[in-house]
């Protein structure tokens, strides 16, 4: 940990893979072996502490944060002073071996609470985007790099998108992922992160209201000593996660789902439970969607705003194969 605190900020990478259908239809990258994936953790230097899988992918948390893996995509968000992107080469090597084809990359983040904390190639965005662009095959030839701001200075969000010259349009999906970052947790709630002996990550999950947030879903959680907490929820072929950092000066959590435009109003129910769970003072939420986003965008802010947190900023960028990404900022009005 750096002197000054934990960064709770993670940095996320998603890479997307095609291959042919029997080595697909085989589990296709889930077929890497642990020892392979402990070398890639090894080179982030991170761990995994515990495991769940179910028959569309596995799920991991780790020592800092996530990782997902389905047979034509990997999902992996680290957090603290971990080196993300130095997953790429051996994520690439192994790829390649399982005769698979990288078609995209993205890669996203925050602002680091504590900058000068962080090793090569993290020490700023321009140093990242030129080490992804480095490291990145020249087949995916369609590359965007772009800093979305907001009325803070403490949150703007980092994308970073390539893809190859078959898609650099994106295929109308139903899905949207959402990430979500918050500072500034109520004190009260955050103190429930905090562990007595005997205290598990189960009753964590529990006592927060974690547990209710979707309740489908199978839950993975880990308690750390003295404080901190970390979940991977797995429902059908889709995930969930969780990180709490709850020190009070660097207090952070971040949400992440994944959703169906189809679904009525999941995301509007989903945001409100995440609220009450974390009470946060700023909150940014970053949904990135293939198809039109702006409906999306209207049930969250019509979820937020009745809880005592007001839309400061919106902000709307598209991206090669990613689609639109919104980029949208909250913060708590009135005392808590
Ligand atoms: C790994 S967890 C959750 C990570 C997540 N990305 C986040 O944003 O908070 C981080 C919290 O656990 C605490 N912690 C305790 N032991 C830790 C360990 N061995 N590795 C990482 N974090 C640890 C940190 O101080 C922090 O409060």
């Amino acid at each position: 940990m750096a002197a000054s605190g934990f960064e709770g900020f993670e940095k996320r990478l998603e890479l997307h893979f095609s291959g042919d259908d029997p080595v697909i239809e085989m589990g296709g990258f889930r077929q890497l072996d642990f020892d392979s994936l402990e070398q890639v953790l090894h080179a982030v230097q991170c761990t995994v502490v515990s495991a769940v899988s179910n028959q569309y992918f596995d799920s991991y948390v780790l020592s800092e944060s996530s990782l997902f893996v389905y047979p034509t995509k990997i999902i992996i968000k680290t957090c603290g002073t971990t080196q993300l992107l130095k997953s790429i080469r051996p994520f690439i090597h192994f790829v390649c071996q399982m005769g698979l084809i990288i078609t995209e990359c993205r890669y996203t983040r925050g602002n680091y609470i504590f900058p000068k904390a962080q090793p090569y190639p993290h020490t700023s965005f321009k140093e990242e985007i030129s080490y992804l662009q480095d490291q990145l095959p020249n087949h995916l030839c369609y590359r965007k790099a772009s800093v979305m701001p907001s009325k803070f200075t403490s949150h703007s969000w980092h994308v970073f998108c390539a893809c190859d010259k078959f898609y650099p349009i994106p295929i109308p999906n139903d899905r949207y992922t959402v990430e979500i970052c918050m500072t500034d947790l109520d004190r009260v709630l955050a103190r429930k992160f905090f562990k007595n002996p005997d205290t598990t990550g189960k009753q964590m999950t529990e006592v927060t209201g974690i547990g209710e947030i979707i309740p489908s879903a199978l839950i993975c959680e880990f308690a750390f000593d003295p404080c901190g907490y970390s979940m991977n929820g797995i429902d059908g072929d889709r995930y969930s996660t969780i990180h709490v950092t709850p020190e009070d000066g660097f207090s952070y959590a971040s949400y992440e789902c994944v959703g169906s435009i189809y679904d009525e109003d999941d995301i509007g129910r989903i945001l409100k439970k995440v609220v009450q769970v974390f009470r946060p003072g700023t909150m940014s939420v970053s949904t990135t969607c293939s198809s039109s986003s702006s409906e999306i965008c209207t049930r969250i802010v019509k979820a937020v705003e009745p809880l005592g947190m007001k839309r400061r900023s919106c902000t709307i960028d598209e991206f090669p194969a990613a689609g639109t990404v919104v980029f949208q900022t909250f913060t708590l009005t009135g005392n808590r």
